[in-house]
This record gives C-alpha cells, structure tokens and sequence, in this order.
C-alpha cells in the first residue's frame, strides 16, 4: 500500500536535498520519479528544484489552479509513475493536497512532500495544514538555530534586518530575507 509522506521544516533544513536524494535514490533503482514544485518559485529558475547544497533537478511545475490527480494520471498512462515528489507543498490548496490523496489511494503511487510547516507569522500555510491533516506520515527534518536549540520558526526580516510582524503570506526569498531561529528567539526578534 502506497503512503502519503509530509517531511517538514523551517527553512534552510535540506528539504530540498533530502528531495534530491529521494529521487535519486530511485533513478538508480531503474524506477521513475516525478517532481513537482511551485511555479511561484522562480529563485533557481522556473522547472528546477535546487538544494544549497548544489544539487539540481527539473521538474514539473504546478499552479493553484492545477488538477494535479488529473496531471499524475495522465502521465501515468503514458509512462508508470514509481513515485511523486512535491517541493514547496506548502504552496498546495486544500484541493490540491486531497488530490494527492488520490494519487496514494486510487493510483498507488507513493507521495513524498517537502515544505514548509508555518509562515513568518507562525501561521500555518493551507498545503502544510492539510498534509498535516490527511498525511499518513510526518517526518520532522531540522535545523538549527544561531543559540543552537532546534529551529522551528521562520523570521522575515526587512532591509535593515529588522524582523517583521505582518504582511503577505507568501514572499518568494532566500537567506537574504529569512531566518530559521527556534521559538525563544522568534518571539525575542518580534519584540524589539
Ligand atoms: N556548500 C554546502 N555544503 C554542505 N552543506 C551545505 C552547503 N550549502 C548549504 N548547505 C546546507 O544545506 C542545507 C540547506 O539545504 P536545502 O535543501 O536548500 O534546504 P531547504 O530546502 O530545507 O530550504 C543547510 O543545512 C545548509 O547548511
Ligand atoms: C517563511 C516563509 C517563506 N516563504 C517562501 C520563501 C521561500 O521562497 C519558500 C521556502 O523555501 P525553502 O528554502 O525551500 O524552504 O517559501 C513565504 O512565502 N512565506 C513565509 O512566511
Ligand atoms: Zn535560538
């Protein structure tokens, strides 16, 4: 029976690479991975997920408005699918995660998703709540903060360094906007 995998983190965690390695893992078994990731993110060009590591790979881009059973099904018939690998599934509508489902219950075919848990708020994002919700496992993958606890929340910083309360959720950016800290110094950044 396929399973339906939420690996999560702040940022900077290695979800990507973690991702990467997944896929590789399975290529070198002569079996066929897809990636998908967020069209929204354009950082490493659109269609590649990248790790900071280095490592890159193509992959199939998705958009809210995307039936993403209906994608996976057709590329199914086509060519057999071993397993789905999402990056940026914080990004997924609540349609979208329960597609995934699908694709784990009526297809078969594993779903590993990689993403974020919380915003810089420190709000959940929709893909991350459902997965949550609905996946049949949750992995935990970790960094660390500048004190050295585990980081499990993410600051926006403005120009001048400056963590900021409110805005909209989502902001494509890298290390020159975010920080990974852990809760103690969230609060602490907020504060001053
Ligand atoms: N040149 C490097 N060599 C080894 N590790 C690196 C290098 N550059 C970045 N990293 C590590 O890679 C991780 C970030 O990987 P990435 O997959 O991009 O994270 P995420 O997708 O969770 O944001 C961090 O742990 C970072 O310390
Ligand atoms: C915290 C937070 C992040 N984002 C964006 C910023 C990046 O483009 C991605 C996460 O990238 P990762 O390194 O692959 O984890 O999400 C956002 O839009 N809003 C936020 O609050
Ligand atoms: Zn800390």
């Amino acid at each position: 029976m396929a399973q339906m995998y939420f690996y999560y983190s702040a940022m900077n965690a290695g979800k990507s690479t973690t991702l990467l390695q997944s896929s590789f893992n399975y290529r070198e078994r002569g079996m066929t991975p897809v990636i998908f990731t967020a069209a929204i993110d354009d950082r490493y060009g659109k269609g590649m997920v990248s790790s900071r590591i280095g490592l890159q790979e193509e992959a199939e881009l998705f958009n809210a408005s995307d039936d993403l059973y209906a994608r996976l099904q057709d590329m199914n018939a086509t060519q057999k699918v071993d397993c789905v690998l999402i990056d940026e599934c914080q990004f997924l509508t609540k349609e979208q995660v329960y597609q995934l489902t699908e694709v784990v219950d009526k297809l078969n075919i594993p779903v590993l998703c990689y993403g974020l848990r919380s915003d810089f708020r420190g709000e959940l994002f929709a893909g991350s709540r459902y997965l949550l919700a609905w996946a049949d496992k949750l992995v935990e993958l970790k960094t660390i903060c500048h004190c050295g606890r585990k980081a499990n929340m993410v600051i926006r910083q403005d120009a001048s360094g400056k963590a900021i309360a409110d805005g909209d959720q989502v902001e494509i950016g890298g290390n020159d906007r975010y920080v990974s800290v852990c809760r103690k110094h969230y609060k602490e950044a907020l504060e001053r």
